[in-house]
């Protein structure tokens, strides 16, 4: 069981928690039940991959944890503080500066540098850039000579190297990578995924990351299965063949219980 066990009991200094989080999918009518009743809770400075079956669930999981999407019930916490659906505005005031995102297409501005985009949300939320923290970030990165280049200029990978600079700068009490290694090829993909692993050892970041690929996922300290909505499984220090074994056992479990619903 992840750290909040199966009751979701807090556990002190959580970076993220969820509590009872649901979600029900109604807009057409038919309802459908994409998370259920799920209870998580993330220790600061840790690594976490969610894996499973497509349409299990993980989408879901890590746009409601960071505010990107509303649960149906139950809470969700960043660093004690809980989170509140209410508008827009006050959903996107809370996300800054204690929420990092990195998605699969990287979302950069084409129009701004490489230094542009990673200071613009600090910018947007008229703090000035730690000068320190955006050399330490940008070094760490290998982008010091690229800074004044633009995303068009870069390859796959180093685009993705900026959008990791980008959260990194604010310091966020969590980070939240959705696929941040599909777009890429093996070799990149590893350079990114070094780049997470060095944030988590070095910076003290907590990361959560939502992938299909058991390589990417042999990377976190804790691989969580999701399987119709629900955790059903954790394993630690993975490896990819250990986690690929896991994955073949879920898809099979998953297809016998949709041919026993069926018939
Ligand atoms: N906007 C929506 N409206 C209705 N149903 C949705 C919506 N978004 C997702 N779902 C459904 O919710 C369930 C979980 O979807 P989700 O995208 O979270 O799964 P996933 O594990 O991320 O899948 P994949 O690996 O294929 O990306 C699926 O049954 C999906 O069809």
């Amino acid at each position: 069981m992840n750290r909040a066990g199966a009751h979701g009991r807090p556990v002190a200094g959580d970076v993220l928690r969820l509590a009872s989080v649901s979600k029900v999918y109604d807009k057409t009518g038919i309802p459908v039940t994409a998370l259920k009743s799920v209870n998580l809770s993330l220790a600061p400075g840790t690594f976490t991959a969610i894996m499973g079956p497509s349409g299990s669930g993980k989408s879901t999981l890590l746009h409601c944890a960071s505010g990107l999407d509303q649960p149906s019930s139950g809470e969700v916490y960043i660093a004690g503080q809980q989170m509140t659906f209410g508008n827009e505005t006050e959903l996107t005031r809370f996300r800054r500066g204690r929420i990092g995102f990195v998605f699969q297409q990287f979302n950069l501005l084409p129009s701004l540098t490489v230094r542009q985009n990673i200071t613009l949300p600090s910018r947007l939320e008229g703090k000035r850039v730690d000068r320190q923290r955006l050399e330490a970030v940008v070094e760490r990165v290998d982008l010091l000579h690229r800074l004044d280049h633009h995303p068009a200029q870069l390859s796959g990978g180093e685009q993705q190297r900026v959008a990791i600079a980008r959260a990194l700068v604010s310091n966020p009490k969590i980070i939240f990578a959705d696929e941040p290694t599909g777009a890429l090829d093996t070799h990149r993909a590893a350079e990114v995924l070094d780049l997470f692993d060095q944030a988590v050892r070095e910076f003290g970041q907590t990361v959560i990351m939502v992938t299909h690929d058991p390589i990417a996922a042999s990377h976190a300290d804790l691989v969580l299965f999701l399987v119709d909505g629900q955790i059903v499984d954790e394993m630690a220090r993975p490896n990819p063949a250990t986690v690929a074994e896991e994955m073949a056992r879920l898809g099979e479990e998953v297809a016998r219980r949709h041919a026993r619903s069926e018939s």
